[in-house]
């Protein structure tokens, strides 16, 4: 078993191949890694010291930015639902209000510059909005799909998008999980990370594949809504991370998850629609409302089936 690896600066030369290739890593494993994406090495390094530079700050300082409820500094506790792992995170949405707000949250703190955190944010964010767009853009080519049928609900302006940064440090806990078993809701996950392993991607059956760290590259990971609008012949990739046990080094994970806006009804297109349908149409409003109220390792796309 070997994750898929897609070199994107083929899509310009055979845009074809690269759509196919795609497709059938979604429907395999829905989950793959890409490479020569296009995201400049300096936008993800900047991004990476502005997260390491706020989780070294001491617990007080960090929980000014908190508790997570769902946006913020958390630490532990995952979700209102009564998971925990072992590790902290500050989970954002990524409209230019709120993440001018967290900044001068967050920079009031050292007395740092108040633009510096949101100016990398939201380079950032727009470098792997653009990059999921790419990729949802070569998805629907592949389907034989109109190119923007999912890109649009990544660029409306009510677009539900969220970013996350998590810091694993290392840990002698015995709990061995950093962020327990779960699919992402969303429709697309773009997740980098240093070089300190921890991400598993689920084979099923209980068997585990550790995703080895690649700094240059982003894992793609198909989320649950993306599996319903095309009636499940993508899947939603079962992950989870494993808790930090190099001795001295931190983890850390940066995830985008590009979802629709709330009251995007999510039903698979009748143009790939064959047979009848599996889910019943939902809101990503329903969809998240549900998410909020179940545990983080819920199937919660069968909550939805017809
Ligand atoms: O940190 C990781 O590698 C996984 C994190 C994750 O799955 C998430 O934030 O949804
Ligand atoms: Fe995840």
């Amino acid at each position: 078993m070997k994750i898929p690896t897609i070199d994107l600066s083929a899509a310009g030369k055979d845009p074809e191949l690269v759509s196919k290739l795609i497709v059938e890593a979604c429907e395999e494993y829905g989950f793959f890694k890409v490479i020569n994406h296009g995201v400049p090495h300096h936008i993800i390094k900047t991004m990476e010291d502005e997260s390491f530079h706020f989780f070294r700050k001491s617990l007080p300082e960090k929980q000014r930015v908190g508790p997570a409820n769902p946006f913020g500094y958390g630490n532990r506790k995952i979700g209102l639902s009564g998971d925990t792992g072992e590790l902290e995170y500050l989970l954002l949405q990524t409209n230019q209000n709120y993440i001018a707000n967290t900044s001068l949250l967050i920079s009031n703190i050292n007395d740092d510059d108040p633009s510096k955190f949101s100016n990398t944010v939201n380079d950032y964010i727009g470098e792997v909005r653009r990059l999921a767009c790419d990729i949802l853009g070569l998805m629907s080519k592949g389907l034989g799909l109109p190119l923007s049928v999912f890109t649009t609900l990544l660029t409306d302006t009510d677009t539900d998008s969220l970013f996350r940064l998590n810091h694993y440090p290392p840990t002698a806990s015995n709990n061995p999980i950093g962020f327990g078993e779960h699919s992402d809701p969303q429709i697309l996950t773009l997740l980098t990370s240093n070089h300190v392993p921890g991400l598993q991607l689920s084979l099923g059956n209980g068997h585990w594949l550790p995703v080895t760290p690649d700094p240059q590259a982003f894992c793609v990971i198909i989320g649950d809504l993306l599996q319903a609008m095309t009636n499940g012949r993508f899947v939603s990739a079962r992950h989870r991370a494993m808790a930090n046990t190099s001795s001295t080094e931190s983890r850390l994970s940066m995830v985008f998850f590009g979802g629709p806006p709330p009251q995007t009804t999510i039903t698979c297109p009748p143009q790939l629609l064959k047979g009848r349908n599996i889910y019943k149409p939902f809101t990503w409003a329903d969809y998240k409302s549900h998410t909020y109220a179940h545990r983080l390792g819920e199937t919660r796309l069968d909550h939805f089936k017809l």
